[in-house]
């Protein structure tokens, strides 16, 4: 997707080939106070975020250091070994695990002579690709643009790289001050055609919501396997990759649980480490199906060596969203890959499942999980009782409050506050024959 600002045959990163793959070096900084396993398991994912964006990994290291260099993150010498690895091996792109700032990426694309790009680049780059639905387009050109604008600022060769093709002084600098002005201008549109799309959902919303359907959402680590559940429970055609994220758009579906309760399953955007920021901002409107559910289902992927570190990532997720006291089942997914998934089955706060999304194992359990865990939602509903169904009133006086009820021709007319599954089964019996 190209920002509308750039002009024909420029590109935002350049370092994405018209086609074929791209060869890049992957940069880990380890700092005092990093965990070594963890500066390894980010670079491992680093790695899949590479392939997942069109980049093979030709080298990959972590270097550690005692403090970042100002100018160029790792030392000028670290920095003349990657030129040397990029020109033996013909990678272009080198991609740091860590965040640069605009003159550090500077610095190190002149001694390199290769794009130089951070994880976060890397993230948007992928949801740029990946975005298919409007708002889905969105709101990645609003993250980029929020990423790329307080780079733009007095950065004449900065901006040269981002495709202006400008030199650092003179007329350049009014071309600076332009692009940073359409920038600007770019950004407040999009906010508000966000804002636009977004009323619009909350007008489908509300109307969903007096079809008293509980909405559960499918939240989760990147990968942990969402979309197979979904597809698996509901038998929806949607995208199943053994890539980082996958989904971006949301789609929901019904799902008929045992007790006959209809709920709406919502497939999410998955969640990472060190989730930049812009992005999680800009995908507010989306998650807010996450903050707006009834219920959750953090899909965990059991067979993972660092859930724990995974499910930790999400919860942090949750809470920044402030969705951390919503109801809960953890599903611990990919149990075919394990001997033995019985002990997360013995877990019972919150409650667990152990499922296969893939082999449809667990899911009777998981239903009934989700039937459990549902909070009652209780909905103003009115009804009219025909004399001779007049048993189901105290039904109505048991199970609700009954706030107006009025004896009349044929029947009596009942306004109460109730559960919305008992509010459908009285529904069902009145519409019943007998
Ligand atoms: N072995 C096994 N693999 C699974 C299972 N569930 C999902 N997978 C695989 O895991 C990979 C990711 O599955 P997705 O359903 O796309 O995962 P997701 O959570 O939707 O991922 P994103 O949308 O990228 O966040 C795919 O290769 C799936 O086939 C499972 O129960 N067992
Ligand atoms: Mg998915």
């Amino acid at each position: 997707m190209r920002p509308e600002f750039l002009a024909k045959g420029e590109s935002l990163l350049e370092h994405r080939p018209e086609n074929g793959r791209e060869k890049a070096v992957l940069v880990g900084v380890e700092l005092p106070g990093d965990e070594t396993w963890q500066s390894a398991y980010s670079m491992q994912e680093l790695a899949r975020l590479a392939d997942t964006a069109g980049a093979d990994a030709v080298h990959q290291f972590i270097q550690k250091r005692d403090r970042p260099d100002p100018a160029t993150l790792l030392g000028r010498g670290k920095a003349s070994e990657i030129a040397a690895l990029c020109r033996n091996s013909g990678a272009g792109l080198v991609i740091f695990d860590r965040e640069l700032t605009p003159a550090q990426a500077r610095n190190l694309e002149e001694i390199t002579g290769a794009k130089v790009i951070d994880r976060t680049q890397l993230i948007l780059d992928i949801f740029a690709r990946r975005a298919r639905t409007r708002e889905g387009r969105l709101q990645v050109e609003l993250a980029q643009l929020s990423y790329l604008l307080p780079r733009l600022t007095g950065l004449g060769g900065q901006l040269s790289r981002l495709g202006g093709g400008i030199g650092t002084r003179g007329p350049g600098e009014t071309k600076l001050e332009m692009d940073r002005r359409r920038v600007r201008r770019r950004i407040a549109a999009l906010k508000k055609e966000i804002k636009e799309v977004r009323e619009r959902r909350d007008l489908l919303r509300r109307n969903r919501k007096e079809v008293p359907f509980p909405l559960v959402a499918i939240v989760g680590y990147t990968n942990a396997g969402k979309s197979t559940l979904l597809k698996k429970l509901t038998g929806a055609d949607v995208l199943v990759e053994d890539k980082l994220f996958a989904t971006l758009d949301p789609v929901t579906r019904r799902v008929v649980l045992p007790d006959n309760e209809t709920i709406l399953l919502t497939d999410t955007v998955g969640f990472i480490q060190n989730l930049p920021h812009h992005l999680v901002a800009a995908f507010r409107a989306t998650l807010e199906e996450v903050m707006e559910a009834d219920l959750l289902l953090h899909v965990v992927d059991a067979s993972h060596p660092y859930m724990e570190e995974q499910i930790g990532a999400v919860n942090e997720v949750l809470a920044s969203l402030g969705a951390a006291g919503k109801p809960l089942v953890m599903v611990y997914n990919k149990a075919d890959l394990l001997p033995d998934a019985k002990f997360f089955r013995e877990k019972s706060s919150p409650p667990a499942v152990a499922v296969s999304a893939l082999k449809g194992w667990g899911m009777e359990d998981l239903l009934a999980a989700i039937a459990r865990a549902l909070p009652g939602r209780r909905i103003k509903a009115s009804f009219f009782i025909p004399y001779r169904k007049s048993g189901l009133l105290p039904v109505l006086h048991e199970k609700g409050r009954v706030l107006r009820e009025e004896h009349g021709n044929g029947g009596i007319t009942v306004e109460a506050e109730i559960d919305a599954v008992w509010a459908r089964r009285v529904e069902a019996k009145l519409k019943g024959q007998e």
